[in-house]
Parts: structure tokens; C-alpha cells; sequence
């Protein structure tokens, strides 16, 4: 499908009328609203009978899996006895009566319903069980769900549910949010995230590291001025260890120096500007090292792919590391560190650590700013029970606000760049640190953002090998940058999030959306786009019109509805298919009716009624159900290609999904070689994009109660 094409539907002369057919508009019997409606009973009736049958052919393999019960286009019944076979057949017929009144006319055998035995044959090949897809791999029951729910609503004209989504003006504040929403991605793509931080709480029973990967013991701290010898004081304090007596956190503290700060070239002392006092690492050593807790992984994955590049950063594989710098005391009532951006050490210093060590004080926030935006890393209420970090570019202004009460012990640490190897994510950051998250909690807590809920979009801002064999193993566990960010933002939320690959078709891979801005194609600068074309693309021509649906229109003939065979996975468990009423409606969204957008376009261009927000010209895309390495096949060379997906590339074509950005970077899903008149290699690239999937607003209760804390 070009890409006109696809905007303004084929106009007069994709109204191909044949001489019989020749019936003035005005004799019309029939509007296309008529038809509309006419094609959605009919469909919906289809599914419900297909999720119907599925479910009996199912328990048929089960009663005698052997493959020659199907020959010739028919199953042989002979090859079924016994009771079990009466029993499902009953249950069929219960099924029916049930979903589709009326379709058995009362037959006594329901195997002698011609129409019924048709329909029969034709779905014993879609109906199996894969068994070598694990259930956690699928695309989530909350995706589908939520745009079944969503789907259904749509076609049965149902939009009472929600009570304001139709109106206008809620309309545009849906927009504006997506458009904000999306702006907001955007801006975190380019600049990245300028700050993060978390938490490693203190945990008595110190032992080996992998028992208490998110827990530290007491941090030490030896010190020594001038010839004097070593004193060691152990936090947080407590009462029954002579090394983490108040007595001797004072004598820490008053062996610091005030500390100073640059003021253009000059050192200067200004009480009224900082008031602190610091150790240089020459006269202090402490047991803390923020690579035993991932500090340094975590900031690498969020920081450094908004330093010199991601290209720069992948090709050279690099690393950050941290050089302590300083010890530095804030103590109560007056302690504090007015606006100022550090002087960098060196050409490859990116940033600072600070790390904040167990000891009990109020006040002391440190504001980070970027932009015109702010993070406030509140330290005090876990100043006594947990170690906490932040870590931010060295071009971010911050403070400390002045410290009320107690003492405000950090350690800071310049950050670098140098090479290194690959690494980690450890899930040690904090989302609430990151800037995005506030926007993102606030747009979920108002109501007026998918109130009947949603699937969000958003394709991968960084190239991940997603086709790769170690695919499913590095994502979402190697997200980087922007990336790393929204999942785990989303994720705090409580949201569902999953990373899946979108298959493009002729290089489109998601609706086009004028509106966002959204071409839905990856942006291939002067490349020509030769994609191979082949049998089978996405059906949307395969239907005349006039062959098709004028005969409805103009004489009132019954409807020959021929939607294309959905796009779905073969079912994953057994209580897919038993799930008959969600099974159907899982057919009903995943099948498509090509024919539906000419006669509406056919309406449009001759002035005709015609329901604007139909169903029908919603598009969906193509979403792989698992991340799986790329694979050549010579699979089903002359088949369409949907035929062929459900083998080679199992995927779900998915209608109403919120986009909010263009794909990015493709990689290839698969070839499928092609003999026939021309023998070639026809190759479908995919995208992987992160979905998140926001409830209903009513359901959105357990959100607002866990405040967005949970992680997990
Ligand atoms: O201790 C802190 O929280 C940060 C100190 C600081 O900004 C600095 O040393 O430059
Ligand atoms: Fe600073």
C-alpha cells in the first residue's frame, strides 16, 4: 500500500462498477452505516462461532492426537468414538446456543450443519497448542486484555463506558497529554537523564555479598591528621559498639577543616555560601566503595549514554569510574551548600557521586537542576537506616539546603569516562529520582489520560541487538539510557511493561498519526527503499467493492463479509482456547476487513453517511509475541505472508495502541525464501518497543495507594 494510498482511500476510479451493477446511488437500499453494522454482526457472529469450534477441535486432537485424522480438507469422524466425543459435541452445542442463538436451527447432529462442518475444516489447521513457546514469553494478558476490552467497546458502538472519551474537548486533552507525553520522550532522549539516585539500606548480618545484594553492613571510616594515629568510627551509630559512640563521630567531625569552595579562579571561604567541613582522601580511608553495590553500573546505564554519543559509547564498549574527592560534613542548625555547579577535574570528567552515609539529621536536601527542571533528593527521613546516592552531570546546578539538626556526612566522588567492558543493569535505582517520573505519575493520577485505559508505544530510542540468540536473555536487563529510564518508570508505577518487537510491512511498521507527528516509518535518510515485496502483504486491496459490497448496498443481496484470517499466534495453553469469550473477542481484534475501508471511502467521495470513527479504518501493527533471534526460512514460499507469520514469526495484530514515537532502529526479523516465477529473498525487519499498559482509571486505585513505590 503506498503511501497516498493509505490517507484518502482509493477515490472514483477505485469504484471499479460493472455493467449489472450499474444501480443509481439514490435506489440504494442500503447506507454504508447499514453495512457497517451489518459487517460487525456478521463478523462478530463469525468469531464467536470459530472461538466455538476452536475449543472442539482442541479437545478432538486430545481425545486422538494422531495426524491422519485430517485428510483432504476434511476431518474423519470415523476416527472418533466413544463417549468423550458426545460429550464434546454437547458442550459445542451448548457453546453455540449460547454465544449464537439461533445458528444450529435445532439440528439433532450438529456434525450434519453443513455450514458448521465448513467452517469445521477450515479451522483445524489454526487451532493448535504450541508447545515450545513459554507462557512468561507471550505478549501479557494485560496487553491484550486491555485492547480487547478497548476493541470491544469500539465495535459494539459502546462508549457509555467512558463516559467523556467521545467529547471533544476530552478528545484534545488526550491529544495534549500524547503530545506532551511524547515531547517530554523526546527531550529525555536527547539530553538523557542528567540525574539519578537510590538507596542500599544497612543490614546487621553482614556476609557474602550475593546473601545481601541490596544491603550493606556498617561503613567504617579510618582517619588519621597530621602524625597522629588512625581512629576509626563506624556507622550508623549504635549503642553497643565503642567505635559508633556519638563521642566519636565528634571527634570526626571536629578533625575536618571548614571546607571552601571555587569562586571563578579563586578558593574562597564564605560561611554564608557553604557551611561544611571536609576531610581530603590523603587523611581519611573508608570501607564504603560504590562499585560493590552496582552504583557505578546503574549510573553508566542511565548516564552515560547522554555523554559523547551512543554510537561513540557502544563501538568503545565504555565505562565510568568514580575517584573519591572528598569527605564532607553538613552539621545542624546551620549547615549548608548554596547554588553551584562543580568545577570538573579533568577533559573526561562527566559528573558527580554523592553518596550519603548513616547518620541521623533533618534538613539537608540536595536539589539537582537541568533545564529548567529540578530533583529534590530529600535524605533525612532514611538518613539513620540506609545509604543513599545521587549521581548528576557535570553541568547541573545544586545545593544543599541547610541542615536543621544532626549531621549530614557524605562522600563525593568525581565521575570519568574511560573504556571498559560490558556490564549489568542492577536494579539498585531509584525511578522516583529520575525527572520523567513526576510528569508521568501526574499524568496517571488526573483522570482524563485513557480513563478507559491503554496501551502505550514507544519504540527503543538505543539499538539493541533484539534479533539476536541472546536476545530474550539481554532485554529488558540491558535498557540504556531514555530507555532504561521510562521502563523503569513505568515499572515503579505499577504498570505493566514489556519489550516487544513491531514487524514493519513495506517499511511501515505503526499507523501513521499526523496529529503526534508519526510516519510510522524509521527514518532512512537518502536511502532507496527497496523492500522486497511479496505475496500476501497486508490484505487491505484484496476486495473489490463492487463485487463484494455494492450488490448489499444497491439490491439488498446478503453480505458476503471476507475478512483476512487474524493475525495471532497459534494459542499458548490450553486455557486459551478453552476461554471461548475471550477467545472470540481476541479473533474479532485481530482479524481485519479490507473491504470495509473502500466502501467507506467510496461513501466519503460521493457525499454518502458513513460513521467517522468507525472501527474499520482503525489500523493496527504487527507486534511479535516473544524477542527471538532472526531466522531464514523457506516456509510456505507462495502463502501469504499472515499465513506464514503464525510459523515462522508468531505475532498479533494489534489494533489501539497508544503510539508516541517513530520506530528507530530496525534490525532483520526474517527471510523467507521465495522459489516461484522469481526466486529471491524477501527479508521483514522489526523494531522492538517498550509497551506499558495503563489501567482503567477506576483500577488505577492500587497505583495512587502504592505511591509508586514497589519497583517490581
Ligand atoms: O554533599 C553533598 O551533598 C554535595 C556536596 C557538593 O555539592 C560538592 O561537594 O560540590
Ligand atoms: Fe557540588
Amino acid at each position: 500500500m503506498s503511501d497516498d494510498e493509505s490517507d484518502h482511500f482509493s477515490n472514483e476510479q477505485g469504484w471499479r462498477m460493472d455493467e449489472d451493477d450499474k444501480i443509481p446511488i439514490e435506489e440504494y437500499s442500503h447506507t454504508v452505516i447499514d453495512l457497517e453494522d451489518e459487517v460487525n454482526r456478521v463478523m462478530t457472529e463469525e468469531c464467536k462461532v470459530d472461538a466455538c469450534l476452536d475449543w472442539f477441535i482442541y479437545c478432538l486432537k486430545e481425545i486422538n492426537p494422531d495426524d491422519n485424522l485430517y485428510m483432504y480438507g476434511q476431518i474423519n469422524f470415523e476416527l472418533f468414538s466413544g463417549s468423550r466425543l458426545e460429550e464434546i459435541k454437547e458442550e459445542l452445542r451448548a457453546n453455540l446456543n449460547r454465544l449464537v442463538p439461533g445458528y444450529l436451527d435445532g439440528a439433532s447432529d450438529i456434525l450434519e450443519v453443513e455450514k458448521l462442518t465448513e467452517r469445521l475444516n477450515v479451522r483445524w489447521r489454526s487451532t493448535q497448542v504450541s508447545n515450545n513457546t513459554k507462557k512468561q514469553d507471550d505478549v501479557s494478558g494485560a496487553i491484550l486484555d486491555t485492547l480487547i476490552e478497548k476493541h470491544c467497546r469500539r465495535h459494539s458502538g459502546d462508549l457509555k463506558a467512558s463516559s467523556t472519551a467521545g467529547l471533544p474537548e476530552a478528545q484534545d486533552s488526550f491529544l495534549n497529554s500524547c503530545l506532551q507525553l511524547k515531547t517530554f520522550i523526546e527531550g529525555e532522549r536527547t539530553t538523557a537523564s542528567y540525574t539519578c539516585g537510590g538507596c542500599i539500606p544497612i543490614v546487621q548480618a553482614t556476609g557474602p555479598l550475593d546473601k545481601h545484594p541490596r544491603g550493606s553492613g556498617p561503613v567504617n571510616i579510618f582517619w588519621s591528621i597530621g602524625n597522629s594515629s588512625a581512629r576509626r568510627v563506624s556507622l550508623p551509630l549504635r549503642a553497643d559498639a565503642e567505635d559508633a559512640s556519638p563521642a566519636v563521630l565528634q571527634h570526626l567531625i571536629t578533625s575536618c577543616d571548614p571546607a571552601s569552595f571555587g569562586r571563578g579562579q579563586e578558593d574562597v571561604m564564605d560561611l554564608s555560601y557553604r557551611k561544611a567541613g571536609k576531610l581530603d582522601p590523603e587523611n581519611f580511608a573508608t570501607s564504603f566503595h560504590p562499585a560493590t553495590f552496582g552504583i557505578l553500573e546503574t549510573i553508566e546505564k542511565v548516564l552515560l549514554p547522554g555523554i559523547g554519543g551512543e554510537t561513540a559509547n557502544r563501538l568503545r564498549s565504555r565505562k565510568i569510574y568514580a575517584e573519591l574527592y572528598k569527605m564532607n560534613v553538613y552539621s545542624g542548625p546551620s549547615g549548608l551548600f548554596r547554588s553551584h555547579v562543580d568545577t570538573p577535574r579533568s577533559q573526561s570528567q562527566i559528573g558527580s557521586l554523592v553518596v550519603c552515609l548513616p547518620a541521623r539529621f533533618k534538613g539537608g536536601s540536595l536539589l539537582v537542576r537541568h533545564q529548567g527542571r529540578e530533583v529534590d533528593f530529600d535524605w533525612a527521613p532514611g538518613s539513620e537506616t540506609t545509604i543513599q546516592w545521587a549521581a548528576f552531570y557535570s553541568d547541573c546546578e545544586h545545593e544543599i539546603k541547610t541542615v536543621t539538626e544532626g549531621d549530614r556526612i557524605t562522600l563525593t566522588y568525581n565521575l570519568y569516562v574511560s573504556d571498559g567492558a560490558d556490564s549489568v543493569l542492577h536494579s539498585i535505582m531509584d525511578p522516583k529520582s529520575l525527572p520523567l517520573y513526576g510528569w508521568v505519575k501526574d499524568l496517571l493520577m488526573k483522570p482524563g489520560f485513557l480513563d478507559d485505559g491503554g496501551v502505550l508505544g514507544i519504540f527503543c530510542s538505543h539499538a539493541y541487538p533484539h534479533s539476536s540468540s541472546s536476545t530474550t536473555h539481554d532485554l529488558p536487563r540491558g535498557l540504556k539510557g531514555s530507555d532504561v529510564v521510562l521502563y523503569s518508570i513505568f515499572q515503579s508505577l505499577g504498570l505493566h511493561v514489556q519489550v516487544l518487537p513491531v514487524l514493519e510491512n513495506n517499511g511501515r511498521y505503526i499507523p501513521k498519526d499526523p496529529k503526534l507527528g508519526l510516519k510510522g516509518k524509521v527514518d532512512r535518510e537518502g536511502e532507496i527503499e527497496r523492500r522486497s515485496r511479496y505475496t500476501g502483504e497486508w490484505g487491505d486491496d484484496e476486495y473489490e467493492f463492487a463485487d463484494e459490497i455494492q450488490p448489499y448496498l444497491a439490491k439488498d443481496e446478503p453480505l458476503l463479509v471476507n475478512p483476512s484470517n487474524e493475525v495471532l499466534p497459534q494459542a499458548s495453553s490450553r486455557e486459551d482456547i478453552a476461554d471461548i469469550d475471550r477467545r472470540w473477542r481476541l479473533l474479532r481484534m485481530t482479524r481485519r476487513v479490507g473491504s470495509m475501508k473502500k466502501a467507506i471511502s467510496f461513501a466519503r467521495s460521493k457525499g454518502l453517511p458513513y460513521k467517522e470513527d468507525s472501527c474499520f479504518l482503525e489500523e493496527g501493527a504487527q507486534i511479535g509475541s516473544c524477542l527471538r533471534p532472526y531466522e531464514t526460512t523457506e516456509w510456505g514460499q507462495e502463502m501469504p505472508l499472515d499465513e506464514v507469520l503464525p510459523h515462522v514469526w508468531p505475532a498479533y495484530y494489534l489494533p489501539g495502541i497508544t503510539w508516541l514515537t517513530e520506530p528507530k532502529h530496525e534490525e532483520m526479523a526474517f527471510s523467507q525464501i521465495t522459489y516461484g516465477n522469481q526466486a529471491g529473498l524477501g527479508t521483514r525487519y522489526s523494531c522492538a518497543a517498550i509497551f506499558a499498559v495503563v489501567p482503567p482509571w477506576d483500577r488505577r486505585t492500587t497505583l495512587r495507594e502504592n505511591n509508586g513505590s514497589g519497583g517490581k
